[in-house]
Parts: structure tokens; sequence; C-alpha cells
């Protein structure tokens, strides 16, 4: 026989404060919550919570609409007129100071089978789901607690269906329950392509009571970029077609197009799915179809990293990215490594062939500033296009470094023409043959120019080197030409 929902379910589901009531009984941990019906109410409210706190319409949230922040006495008034009144229904919830926003779609059989999806990192734009990226970046047990907060939620609930669980991860590694969608949800768009089966095909196996699909994803990372309008009208639709343009050019991507009539800013017209083979793969897809977006992730990376107290426990963010054409220019590159070393520049180092590996070079240069990375130096021999090409896919400066592989024919005057001759408008700064040293200090000079710490440290390299050039001028005098021996460095 199988099971009708309960009656209660969709009155349950739709005023969220009944719901959350709901939760609290069933021990799902969620931010402190209180019904408001008066100006009395909020004052309550505001004494026990402190400023800010959420005011939430019971019925009918979404996308930022029926929310709103509290943030001193003098707002209480327009918040309330601003979600319709008391009368509509309110409710307020204490401050999250969240981290991030995490999400999961659970989906629940007739007979109250459940089962979870991976758990996402939601990135919000004014109030409206952006980005999302799955597995979320989190610490494996907040993972393991978001998963489990999101199934047990569901559990406690009697409908038939698919569910979005959004939630929050505080510093200290725990999670709060924020809402629950009773629906397909943005946060699970990217199972279209990324998981075994999609949210739209386990939600309606679940309402027929057929067997649930499984939620596995296939790729170790897959984001989800929503198309909202850029702009009212066709200069919208032009934006958007061209995000989708870039996608088609991208692999690992499928473009979603809803086809509504009409564009308005803001307005949800589409979503893009990306796969990686990593993390680091797939930000560089979503990278080169915006930027910006790629740009929320490597905050939110951030983020976590200073949350989890980055400087203890961490090594710190790479600044400088040494790439080379192959291991055997190591000898002439490590000269750069050292120097940044001298300087306490963190900085991350491979190889990155243009001919041999050229999807890895893309992904690479078109990745490189959102990872936080502030210059790149190259290093090839030969046909040496790496730094050019590098340049040319990178908002970032690239110095080049022509490297004389051992027995070439050409002394490296090959590789220095190659990186040197570069058209009009992508620059490269090329060293001397070889000189990788060089090509460490332009860029700690580059850092230098924001940073004042580091600005000192180069000036005292600099009088560093003018005493040591002193130095020998004055033994050169006293001993003599003949004398003299030149110390080898
Ligand atoms: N130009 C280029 C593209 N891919 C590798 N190279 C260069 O070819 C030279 C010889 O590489 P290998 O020793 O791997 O044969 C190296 O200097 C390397 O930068």
């Amino acid at each position: 026989m199988q099971m009708q929902p309960h009656p209660n379910t969709i009155r349950v589901i739709q005023d969220k404060f009944a719901q959350k009531q709901h939760f609290a009984a069933a021990g799902v941990p969620l931010p402190e919550f209180r019904d408001i019906k008066c100006r009395g109410c909020m004052e309550a409210t505001a004494r026990a919570f402190g400023f800010p706190f959420m005011l939430k319409s019971k019925r009918l949230a979404y996308d930022g609409k029926g929310n709103a922040v509290v943030r001193d006495e003098a707002a209480m008034d327009a918040a309330v007129e601003a979600l319709g009144g008391y009368a509509q229904g309110l409710y307020a919830e204490k401050w999250a100071p969240f981290v991030k926003e995490l999400a999961v779609m659970v989906v629940r059989s007739r007979d109250g089978q459940v089962v979870s999806y991976p758990v996402v990192e939601t990135i919000h734009k004014d109030s409206i789901c952006h980005v999302t990226e799955s597995p979320a970046e989190a610490p494996p047990q907040a993972l393991a607690a978001a998963q489990a907060c999101a199934e047990r939620a569901i559990a406690c609930l009697q409908g038939a269906g698919i569910f979005g669980v959004e939630m929050f991860l505080l510093a200290d590694g725990s999670i709060l329950l924020n809402e629950v969608a009773p629906r397909p949800h943005n946060s699970g768009h990217y199972t279209q392509d990324g998981c075994q089966t999609s949210q739209f095909e386990n939600h309606i196996r679940a309402v027929l009571g057929w067997p649930l699909g499984n939620t596995q994803q296939l790729a170790p990372c897959s984001i989800m970029l929503n198309l909202l309008g850029e702009e009212d009208g066709e200069e919208g639709v032009r934006r958007a077609h061209d995000v989708m343009a870039r996608a088609y050019l991208t692999p690992g991507t499928n473009v979603h197009w809803y086809g509504k009539d009409g564009m308005k800013k803001g307005r949800k017209v589409g979503h893009i799915n990306i796969n990686g083979g990593s993390r680091a793969e797939a930000r560089a897809r979503l990278a080169a179809l915006d930027p910006a977006a790629a740009a929320s992730l490597t905050r939110s990376s951030h983020a976590l990293a200073a949350a989890q107290g980055e400087a203890g426990s961490q090594q710190p963010s790479p600044q400088v990215g040494i790439i080379m054409g192959s291991d055997s220019d190591l000898a002439t590159m490590k000269a750069a490594a050292q120097v940044l070393a001298e300087f306490d520049i963190p900085c991350e180092i491979t190889v990155v062939s243009a001919h041999r590996t050229p999807q890895r070079m893309m992904d690479y240069a078109r990745s490189a500033h959102t990872r936080g990375l502030k210059a790149i130096i190259a290093g090839a021999g030969g046909a040496a296009h790496l730094p050019g090409m590098v340049a040319a896919m990178t908002p970032l400066p690239v110095i080049g470094v022509p490297v004389k592989p051992a027995g070439a024919y050409l002394d490296g005057l090959d590789a220095l023409l190659s990186i040197v001759q570069m058209p009009k408008g992508v620059p490269v700064a090329t060293v001397a043959i070889g000189n990788a040293a060089n090509a460490g200090l332009l860029a700690v000079r580059i850092l230098g120019a924001y940073d004042p710490a580091l600005l000192e440290k180069m000036i005292a390299y600099q009088d560093g080197m003018r005493t040591m050039v002193l130095d020998k001028a004055s033994k050169l005098e006293e001993q003599g030409w003949e004398a003299y021996k030149v110390a080898t460095h």
C-alpha cells in the first residue's frame, strides 16, 4: 500500500515559522527565532537578539523577497512595512555570522526513505543565487554535519519529493539550518549534468512512488552559474548570449536557456553547468565564462581560510606562479624560486607546456588571478610560446625567461626572440637568457609597489648589493689586479 502525504504537509511546508517549530522539536540546529505579532514583539526581540536581526515573512519568501535586515531601532517600522505589516505573518531570526552558505538537495520517498546529494556551496548576488559549487570547499566534519542536518530536517517532514535545504557554516565549523524549499531548487541545478540522477528526475520518482535514483556526483567538481539578467531588454539578452557563446567553447560545460519572454535585470533566464576534473579546473572553466563569478569563489576560499586561522594551520596562498615548458628548465628556473623565498613570497611552481599541454596552459592562465596570484614567471626554451600565450589569457603581469636548453643549437636566442617579440597589446616583460633570478626580482618589485614592507626589503637588497660592489672595489684597489681573486657567486 502506498502512503499518502500527511494532510498537514502543505501547511507546515508553506508556513516557514511552523516549519521551523517543527524542525526545532526534531532537534535540527537552527538560528534562534521568535514569532512577531506587534511592535512590542519587535522591541523584545531587539533586546533578546541585539542588532542586526532578520525579519522574515512566514509565507511566500524567496530570492531575498520577504526578508529584511533590521539594523537598528529606527529601521524596525520600515522593515515591518516592507514585508506587508504584522497581519502578513512575520517572525524574527537571530543574526547568523556565517562563513559560507551551504545547501543539500534531499529527496524523500512516499514511504519516508531519505537520500541526499552532495553538499554544495551557494554564492548569492543581490540575494539571488548566482553560483553553486559541489562539493563545497569546507572541512570534512562540517560537510558531514551539513549532510546530517539536511537529512534529519527532511526526514521529519511528511511530504514526498525533492527539497532544497539551505544552511549556514559558522566559523567554528558548526551548521545552522536556514531555509527549506519544498521543490527542485537552484542549488540542485548542477545535478542535471553533474550527478547520476538529476533533482528533477528524483522528484518525479519520489512523487510517483518509484525507487529513488542514485545521487552520486559524476565529476570531481561541478559548478552551476546562474544567468541573471544584467540589463533590461536587448542589452541584457546580448550579454547573456555572450556568456553562453563562451560556454559553448568551454569543455565540460552545458547551457540551459529557459526561453522566458523578455529580459529583466536580475531575472533568472538560464543556467550553465560546468564539470571539471578538479576544483581548479572547474573554477578555471567558470573564469573563462564569468571571471567575476570565479572571483567570488576565490573570495569564499579566502574567507574560509581566514576563519580557520590560516596563518597558523595552513600554507599561505601563493602570490607568484612560476611555470616552465619542461622539467628540464628547472635548473634555470629555480633561481626565481630562490629569490622569492629570500623575500618570503609564497610561490607555486610547476610545468606547463604551450605545445604539449595546451589545455592545461589555458586553464592555468585563466584561473591564475582568481586563485590569488599577483604575477606569473614563465620560462621556456626553443619555440618559447608559453609566456606570450599565458599573457594573452591573463590580466596579470607576465615575466618571460628565455631558457637555453642543454645542447641547444641557437644558444637561447630562439627563446629570447619568441618571448620578447610580442605584438602590441599583449606585454611580456622579458629578462636576459637564463636570468630567472631577475624574473624573481622583478616579481618582488611588482608586489612591492603595493606592499610597503616588501618595498623596504627591496631597498635593503639594493643597499646590500651596493655595499658588496664597493667592498670588492676597495679590495681590488688595495690588493692590485695581479693578486685579486674574483669570488665565484
Ligand atoms: N617550447 C617548449 C614547449 N614545450 C616545451 N618547450 C621547451 O622545449 C625545451 C626542451 O624540452 P624537453 O627537455 O622537455 O625536450 C624546454 O626548454 C621547454 O621549455
